[in-house]
């Protein structure tokens, strides 16, 4: 249950089925797309899981994507969940609202949060050698956030609290002012899974589906460039390379360019009839060229998707990536990057295609020294 920890609150929780109540959250600012994809699920998860227990007119708002740190293009403004997904696939898993439609619902031209609860870790999560779900209201602070951009939205009250434990204690904080309708809850990364692997973070991952223009231009691409119409192409193979910040500074589990080409040349040593290979990467357009040249030597024909710029200004960046995504994640045999969220929303979409594991969980490895094995998680049906 819940409420176990204010019993008398819960009892208390006013819920009346016409009032629609909202759940805000926001993320720490230098989190990327991906993990920011999977932030949305737990909390997703958390008003779901709710719902089935009664817990009904409790909405998530969705944050909008605002100055992404990654992202050139468009930081300043506020990008809706629908350029990216397919909202209404969203909705099908658990109650979402856009931002832009809860202003629109409302006659004020402002929107008061009425308590914000900023989020902290504990010093020690593990406090005399165990690790409890615990949380501690500190008292009154301020917020350093930015409310996503929006200069209309304030807070009645701001509270900083010590918070340990599953996005499902989140409730026993709300359950502490029950007459609120609107609670933000800011560093959402923080709390964690209250259902990781399992059929219902399946559920919530596969309801993420993407905006429909973007997997029609990914579709195209493939379908010209890769020669493929169905959802399994035997034409090409696919890597994440990811470099910038990983090639910079974690040389212990990123190849050189030479051990990239080393790499892709084995694998496809074991797939004979496939000379095709597309690559994603935010690398710079001299590595990516001398990557290329190395690959094409070996008689290998690469492949990576280029904009134009009308499509970066309608998709933004965050549109490309997903279309980068999209490509990876049809190809027979993919390779990803050691501890890449962006790697691994690309696994996850393989696992919901039905691919074979074995095709899926592929890292590069470092030149020289340990590589692990990637962890394999695979889909719950
Ligand atoms: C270690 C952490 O890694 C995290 O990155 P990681 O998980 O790869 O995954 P993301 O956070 O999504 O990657 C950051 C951004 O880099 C761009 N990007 C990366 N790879 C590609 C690609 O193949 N194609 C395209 N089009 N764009 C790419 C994209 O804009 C994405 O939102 C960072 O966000 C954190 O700041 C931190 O550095």
């Amino acid at each position: 249950e819940y409420c176990d920890a204010s019993t008398k609150s819960c009892e208390n929780e006013i819920e009346t089925a016409d009032s629609k109540k909202l759940i805000f959250y926001d993320v720490n600012p230098p989190e990327g797309f991906n993990l920011r994809r999977d932030v949305y699920m737990r909390f997703a998860i958390m008003i779901s899981e709710a719902q089935k227990r009664g817990k009904s007119n409790w909405e998530l708002v969705l944050p909008p994507w605002y100055n992404l740190y990654h992202w050139k293009t468009d930081r300043r403004t506020q990008t809706p969940w629908s350029q990216f997904f397919d909202l209404k696939a969203l909705q099908s898993f658990a109650p979402v609202v856009e931002m832009h439609e809860v202003f629109s619902r409302s006659k004020k031209k402002t929107l008061e949060i009425d308590t914000l609860y900023v989020l902290e870790n504990f010093e020690d999560a593990f406090e005399n050698g165990v690790f409890e779900e615990k949380w501690e209201v500190l008292g009154e602070c301020s917020y350093d956030g930015q409310f996503w951009g929006y200069k209309n939205i304030t807070a009645k009250e701001v509270l900083c609290v010590k918070f340990q434990g599953k996005n499902s204690k989140l409730w026993e904080l709300v359950s502490l002012h029950p007459h609120n309708t609107k609670i933000m809850f800011a560093h959402g990364e923080i709390p964690l899974h209250d259902t990781y692997g399992t059929k219902t973070y399946w559920d919530c991952r596969k309801s993420m589906k993407f905006n429909s223009n973007l997997v029609k231009i990914a579709k195209k691409y493939i379908s010209k460039y890769l020669n493929c119409d169905s959802d399994q192409c035997k034409t090409y193979l696919s890597v994440h390379w990811r470099r910038q910040d990983f090639a910079r500074s974690r040389g212990n589990d990123v190849p050189s360019i030479t051990g990239t080409v080393k790499q892709i040349h084995k694998a496809l040593k074991k797939l004979p009839n496939t000379k095709k290979v597309f690559i994603a990467t935010d690398a710079s357009m001299s590595e990516l060229n001398n990557l290329e040249k190395e690959l094409s030597s070996l008689g290998y024909e690469i492949h990576f998707f280029l904009p134009s710029s009308k499509m970066i200004e309608e998709f933004g960046d965050g549109g490309i990536a997903i279309i980068d995504q999209i490509i990876c994640s049809h190809a027979v045999h993919f390779i990803g990057t050691h501890e890449s969220t962006f790697t691994f929303r690309i696994q996850e979409e393989r696992e919901i295609l039905g691919f074979d594991s074995s095709t899926t969980f592929n890292r590069l490895c470092p030149d020289t020294g340990r590589c692990e094995r990637m962890s394999k998680w695979t889909i719950v049906n």
